[in-house]
């Protein structure tokens, strides 16, 4: 059996995390796993744990800790035989700490995204709710304005993603992100990255994952040799 890689990246609303994440599914054949996928889901399947969510994210609120780790751990007991990478969870400490009860993480990935630009990149984000597309007017923009590329369907812009729905979203992100850093860099696992462009920062990125999972296939290669 291959050792499987399990990642998580972390980093404030509009930081990228969904983009650099797409790219990390798409160059090393990770499983994306989206907390925010996993809560819509629930929500429209009407489960217990979906119809609690749903009272706080109408309030612009997180969903509590239990109710997000009672409805993701279970997701994460289906993976068990892949290598994944989780965005959006954890968000809190008892949430990292949860999760490192369930399962070993190899890399957890950070990106510090100064505020000014977390604006400007929300101001131009337009997304595809039913699939969860997102695009940019500056960066990756439609085809066609307003419509999504593949169905056609209308584009919308998030209520929160106006600068002052922003403000607040940072600030309760700092007061709760920073135990869930100091905890994986006292794993020595964290890995920070700083700039104001995705690609920039995505070939740092890409080292980093190549140098992590070849070698851990590769000691599953000389393990099913002996
Ligand atoms: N101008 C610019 N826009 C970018 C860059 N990287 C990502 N974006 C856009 O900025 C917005 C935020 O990127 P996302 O990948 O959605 O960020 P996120 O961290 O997943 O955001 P949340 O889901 O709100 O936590 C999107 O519209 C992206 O298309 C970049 O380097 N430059
Ligand atoms: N790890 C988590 N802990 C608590 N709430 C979460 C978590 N992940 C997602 N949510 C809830 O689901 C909503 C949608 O998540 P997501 O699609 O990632 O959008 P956002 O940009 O608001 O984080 C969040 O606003 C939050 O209320």
């Amino acid at each position: 059996m291959s050792k499987l890689f399990r990642a998580v990246i972390m980093g404030p609303p509009g930081s990228g995390k969904g983009t650099i994440s797409e790219r990390i599914a798409h160059s090393f054949g990770l499983k994306h796993l989206s907390s925010g996928d996993f809560v819509r889901e629930n929500i429209a399947a009407k489960t217990e744990a979906g119809v609690q969510a749903k009272t706080y994210i109408k309030k612009g609120l997180l969903v509590p800790d239990h109710v997000m780790t009672r409805l993701l751990l279970p997701r994460l007991e289906e993976m068990t035989k892949y290598s994944w990478l989780l965005d959006g969870f954890p968000r809190t400490l008892a949430q990292a700490e949860a999760l490192n009860s369930a399962c070993d993480l190899d890399v957890a990935i950070n990106l510090n995204i100064p505020l000014e630009t977390l604006k400007e990149r929300l101001r131009h984000r337009w997304i595809h709710p039913p699939s969860g597309r997102v695009y940019n007017m500056c960066f990756n923009p439609p085809r066609v304005q307003g419509i999504d590329d593949i169905t056609g369907e209308p584009l919308i812009q998030q209520e929160d993603d106006r600068p002052e729905a922003l403000v607040a979203r940072l600030r309760h992100y700092k007061d709760v992100a920073k135990p869930v850093t100091d905890f994986y860099k006292a794993k020595g696992i964290l890995y920070t990255f700083s700039d104001t462009e995705t690609d920039r920062i995505w070939p740092y990125i890409n080292t980093l994952l190549s140098t992590k999972i070849p070698t851990i296939q590769s000691d599953a290669r000389c393990a099913s040799t002996h």
